[in-house]
């Protein structure tokens, strides 16, 4: 049967990447989504938002809720300094097998934990599993409806302390109206929308960026 899109996404980064080098790794999947097939990733113009954000933070754990090919992982774990680490939750496993081999092209494997499941299943494990005391960065890139609830479960789960900042992708399109309308309104969230375009193309979209401030 045919191959997956993601599958192929692979091959561009095996075709055209250089191992080792994550730069190298972004540059192959814009081409390839822009050039040859539209993909979900968070974009090349999003994805500066994404890196300007991650070093203003200069996290040392991040969650991403939302793995799909790996690129916005590559993207924030090769700005994170030794011993900073990304744990990124993919719940289908065909996405998580590219994501891991894209991850590994790109050498950062030692700063990435993929983990395959649901973000409403894992969330609460890890302060547990993983020995986390809180995030200092959560992006926010899976099913645009999973956005709210995870972020109240975070909270009650005490992974969000004063200063995580949340940055959330698509919250214009395909749109987050229900989170939006929540951290905007929060007086325990300082938020500020990032007006950008939807990946590879010239619709609306932005990056919304919101800062707990603590109980
Ligand atoms: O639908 C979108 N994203 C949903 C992403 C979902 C990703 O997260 C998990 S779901 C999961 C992962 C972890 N825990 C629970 C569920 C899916 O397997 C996929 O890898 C989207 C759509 C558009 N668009 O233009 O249509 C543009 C975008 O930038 C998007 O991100
Ligand atoms: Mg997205």
């Amino acid at each position: 049967t045919r191959t997956s899109r993601p599958q192929r996404i692979l091959k561009a980064v095996q075709r055209k990447a250089t191992v080792g080098d994550p730069q190298s790794v972004i540059t192959a999947i814009d081409h390839f989504c822009r050039h040859r097939e539209w993909a979900m990733n968070v974009g090349d113009e999003k994805g500066s938002i994404l890196d300007s954000v991650v070093s203003e933070v200069s996290p040392v754990t991040v969650l991403e809720l939302g793995t799909y090919c790996g690129y916005s992982t590559v993207r924030i774990a090769r700005l994170l300094p030794p011993g900073a680490c990304v744990i990124t939750l993919e719940f289908n496993p065909d996405y998580a097998a590219i994501a891991r081999q894209v991850i590994k092209w790109s050498g950062l494997e030692d700063k990435v934990q993929l983990v395959e499941g649901a973000s409403g299943d894992w969330i609460p494990w890890m302060k547990e599993h993983f020995g986390v005391q809180a995030f200092d960065l959560v992006f926010l890139d899976h099913w645009k409806e999973r956005y709210l609830p995870d972020t109240k479960l975070l909270e009650e789960c005490g992974l969000i302390q004063k200063g995580t900042v949340l940055l959330a992708d698509n919250v214009i399109c395909p749109g987050t109206p229900d989170y939006l309308e929540y951290v905007r309104n929060s007086p325990r969230y300082n938020s500020h929308y990032y007006r950008s375009h939807l990946e590879y193309t010239k619709a609306e979209d932005g990056l919304e960026k919101s800062v707990f401030l603590g109980y």
